[in-house]
């Protein structure tokens, strides 16, 4: 599985810590910035994880920043890609069950670098379930289509 990651300046350090997991579960990852703790705006690294997603060039994505509330508002707004804000690690395994989330994103002003890698494990391991949930995922692709965003984001 092949992961993007990225995080503005309040999540550099974690995100840090999440590539260590990323390497220690032996997948492969991109890291789309921030490289330091300089302030930066999270819209600039969010954008380049969610379209890379929705793209196909990265199956899953990971973003940071101090509360993930940012960085999930910014995924959430490209077409194709359902981001979860994830703190715990039952919602890591029931958006995955449920919602078949393809980006995650985290707060690392929220919680700390065990929590984290096992939101992380729990999310990237986790299948999705199917049956009853896939047609509320075809909803939300209505939605999607219903506002002209069904064009994806081919030509970005
Ligand atoms: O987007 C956020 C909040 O929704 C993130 O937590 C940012 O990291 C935060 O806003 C950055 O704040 P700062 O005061 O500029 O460090």
């Amino acid at each position: 599985m092949k992961i993007a990651i990225a995080a503005d300046h309040g999540g550099y350090t974690l995100k840090e810590s999440v590539k260590r997991k990323l390497e220690s579960m032996g997948l492969d990852y991109h890291d789309f910035g921030t490289h330091s703790e300089e302030s930066v705006d999270y819209p600039d690294y969010g954008i380049l994880v969610a379209e890379s997603v929705a793209r196909g060039e990265y199956e899953r994505g990971i973003l940071i920043c101090g509360t993930g509330l940012g960085m999930s508002i910014v995924a959430n707004k490209v077409p194709g890609i359902r981001c979860a804000l994830l703190h715990d690690t039952f919602s890591a395994k029931a958006t995955r069950e449920h919602n078949d989330t393809n980006v995650m994103a985290m707060g690392a002003r929220v919680i700390g670098p065990g929590l984290a890698d096992d939101i992380v494990e729990l999310w990237l391991t986790t299948e999705f379930a199917g049956g009853r949930h896939a047609q509320r995922l075809d909803k939300i692709s209505a939605i999607e289509t219903r506002y002209g965003r069904e064009e994806g984001v081919s030509g970005c």
